[in-house]
């Protein structure tokens, strides 16, 4: 990668810093205050994920379908984020060409000053190792591994060494509440519990950014409400989230929500703490 990140990281073997241990990163006073906002016409120069003006369109039997038409979106260092909006509108389309993994047609993705235009795919599989951290509505876990060793891989995938990799496995099980759980299968934990250990996967790069897909789409109310509690944890640690829901009761939890409709981002009136 040839740009310099905006925003210094922590080296990869910092005890899980963002989370536990960082003080509220540089620009989370101007996304509380309204600083950040959809269409990527405020402050952007330390933004986690700035979207200007993208389009992506699929090939399809019928006719085209146009899923991203122009849309922008800067969302702050530390800010926690919500997208909703009507089925089809293009919001796991939007987290994926934040995460890299749709190349957009038209438009600018930044992520952590970085532009992922003209990456090679192995140049983004680094910038994501890096720099982005998943959530789906299905927890994705590697279900003949404990508890413990699901997070230690993502660890070690992340370019980490053995014994930071368990330090730092510990230390996200301990903050996400499953250390007791750390040595059972993932198949033997609630629904809460699952996407727990899927954030915590997902945490264990000390991403950026995390991106969550419906994290509670498979959950209970119980389980959703879990999530939820620990994705408010996260973000007042200082963890930058964006989340796409349909729930509106688990969207009010973040510090701001957007809405998707025909592929553009709008602010949504009233919205956000
Ligand atoms: N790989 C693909 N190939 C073809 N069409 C696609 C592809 N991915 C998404 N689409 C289409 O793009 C549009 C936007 O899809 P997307 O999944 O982003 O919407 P969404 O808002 O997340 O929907 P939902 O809430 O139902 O998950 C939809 O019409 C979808 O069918």
């Amino acid at each position: 990668m040839s740009d310099a990140p905006a925003t210094p990281q922590a080296p990869q073997s910092s005890p899980i810093s963002p989370i536990s241990q960082v003080p509220p990163r540089p620009g989370l006073a101007d996304a509380r205050t309204g600083g950040a906002r959809a269409g990527g016409d405020a402050r952007t120069g330390d933004a986690a994920v700035l979207l200007r003006s993208v389009y992506k369109t699929f090939a399809a039997d019928t006719a085209p379908v146009h899923a991203l038409r122009g849309a922008g979106l800067t969302v702050a260092h530390g800010e926690f984020v919500a997208v909703m909006g009507p089925s089809g509108s293009g919001k796991s389309t939007l987290l994926n060409v934040v995460a890299g993994l749709e190349h957009v047609d038209d438009g600018s993705v930044t992520v952590a000053g970085m532009s992922l235009a003209s990456r090679s795919e192995a140049d983004l599989a680094r910038l994501r190792r890096r720099h982005i951290g998943m959530v789906f509505q299905f927890f994705h876990l590697l279900e003949t591994m404990t508890v413990a060793d699901n997070v230690v891989l993502a660890a070690r995938l992340s370019g980490v060494g053995r014994r930071a990799a368990v330090r730092r496995g510990h230390d996200l099980l301990d903050l996400l509440g499953l250390l007791e759980r750390a040595d059972s299968l993932p198949g033997t934990l609630s629904g809460g519990q699952r996407q727990r250990l899927a954030i915590a996967r997902a945490l264990a790069n000390e991403p950026t950014v995390l991106l969550a897909d419906e994290p509670t789409g498979a959950l209970d109310s119980a389980g959703a409400a879990e999530v939820l509690d620990l994705f408010t944890r996260l973000h007042r640690r200082g963890q930058t989230i964006l989340m796409v829901t349909h729930d509106h009761q688990v969207a009010a939890g973040a510090e701001r929500i957007v809405t998707m409709r025909d592929g553009r981002v709008s602010e949504r009136p009233g919205a956000g703490a």
